[in-house]
């Protein structure tokens, strides 16, 4: 794949909408850590089962964790001169710098590479007909967010938290960067919120508990949920095998459906305050 070979001067003018694609939602949290890659491919594949059709863009192009998370390696397909063929994984179209030929990766990424990475995987990439693109940023509010603003319309944004004092901090950043960007953002989810005592079955805050929510209300932001801390999630992640793949009703999945069915609710409510242009794909 070429990186460096696009003249400045060729290049359209604005946010260009991808065709097909219904709604681009990404997934950010200001501090690193979090859970947003988790959350990111838990989300994309339980809309996936939920009947979607979902694209998953790994944008962190600095430590690009969703092929470990999803256990593919498969390495996209270039069609033709410059078209991209996503990798396909548990029903979900995927592209991550983690799954490019070494050779085409540099170790470094200079800023202009990074926008250019970017604009590719929004642009050559086969993503076809698509309910969600589910773009998963790097942490912090950098050049990554700026890029891809740049390149599409971007429907909403998923601020993602732990309870704890610095990473609200972080979020409140975030959510005053996508502010500024005048990108709408969907709400705000709540991860590692409280942990479930195995042995006694008691709710244990380990970060606290409520901070997510409450910083939404400071913010009239809407709350999308709060997914507990949970070794299975982890466990899923760290197998390739994401929890939600058990179904709904698995009680470790439980919290990652009910942020996936707020994240639905409040993408048919912006694409309907939009006009009514909701794309309908049978
Ligand atoms: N709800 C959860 N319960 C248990 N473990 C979790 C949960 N969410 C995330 N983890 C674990 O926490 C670690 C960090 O998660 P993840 O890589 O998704 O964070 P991140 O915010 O994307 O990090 P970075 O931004 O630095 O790439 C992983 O080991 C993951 O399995």
């Amino acid at each position: 794949m070429s990186h460096s070979h696009s003249h400045p001067h060729a290049e359209p003018q604005g946010p260009q909408p991808l065709p097909g694609v219904n709604a681009i939602i990404t997934v950010g949290s200001g501090k690193g850590g979090v859970g947003k890659t988790t959350l990111s491919v838990n989300l994309a594949v339980a809309l996936a089962r939920m009947g979607h059709k979902v694209g998953l863009l790994d944008a962190d192009v600095y430590g690009p964790n969703v092929p470990l998370m999803l256990g593919t390696q498969e390495a996209p397909q270039v069609i033709g001169e410059n078209r991209i063929l996503p990798a396909e994984r548990y029903g979900l179209r995927v592209i991550s710098v983690g799954l490019l030929n070494p050779g085409d990766k540099p170790l470094v990424w200079r800023g202009p590479m990074l926008h250019s990475i970017i604009r590719q995987f929004i642009s050559q990439v086969e993503w076809g007909a698509l309910d969600y693109l589910i773009v998963d940023l790097p942490p912090g509010t950098g050049d990554v967010a700026i890029s891809l603003i740049q390149t599409v319309p971007v429907t909403g944004a998923i601020v993602v938290t732990t309870p704890s004092d610095v990473s609200l901090q972080d979020a409140r950043k975030a959510i005053e960067m996508f502010k500024q960007v005048k990108v709408d953002i969907l709400g705000l989810v709540e991860n590692m919120s409280f942990f479930v005592c195995p042995h006694c079955n008691h709710e244990i805050d380990i970060f606290s508990k409520g901070g997510g929510e409450h910083t939404a209300r400071q913010f009239s932001l809407p709350f999308l949920g709060r997914i507990e801390l949970d070794p299975d999630i982890r466990k899923g992640g760290d197998s390739g095998h994401p929890i939600v793949l058990e179904g709904e009703s698995n009680p470790h999945a439980k919290s990652i459906f009910a942020f996936a069915r707020e994240v639905e609710k409040r993408v048919k409510e912006i694409r309907e305050a939009d006009g009514g242009s909701v794309v309908e794909i049978s």
